[in-house]
């Protein structure tokens, strides 16, 4: 099993993730990205590409298309929270999408706040 983020893994990756577009979900502990990509094309080569690195991986993401929007969750079910999978599929997702996705701002609270949900310390 996946171990779960401790506080100083919380700490030192998630503010990072936050800064490129990551938010925090309310009452669950997990992160989400939506990314508005030019087309349909766009948005399916990213997450092409994703599905590659998340099955690789054995990591996969919770996740919806609409056109051009990809609406990203990522938490680690066996963990039932974050774990470093997470941490890496996120900055892999980011890498893949370059600057060819435009972050959509959702309403949800800033990544930080999850230090405070921590689990398994
Ligand atoms: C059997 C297989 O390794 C597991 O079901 C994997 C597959 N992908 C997964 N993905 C995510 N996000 N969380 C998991 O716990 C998980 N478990």
């Amino acid at each position: 099993m996946t171990a779960p983020l401790t506080t100083a893994e919380r700490q030192e990756h998630l503010p990072a993730l936050g800064q490129t577009g990551w938010g925090a979900i309310p009452e669950r502990d997990a992160i989400r990205k939506i990314w508005k990509f030019r087309s349909f094309s766009e948005a399916w080569g990213f997450m092409s590409r994703a599905a590659l690195a998340a099955e690789k991986a054995n990591h996969h993401p919770e996740w919806s298309n609409v056109y051009n929007v990809v609406d990203v969750t990522l938490t680690t079910h066996s963990a039932d929270g974050l774990s470093m999978l997470d941490i890496d599929l996120a900055r892999k997702m980011d890498k893949l999408a370059g600057d060819t996705g435009e972050v959509q701002r959702d309403h949800s609270e800033p990544v930080e706040c999850l230090c405070k949900l921590h689990h398994g310390e």
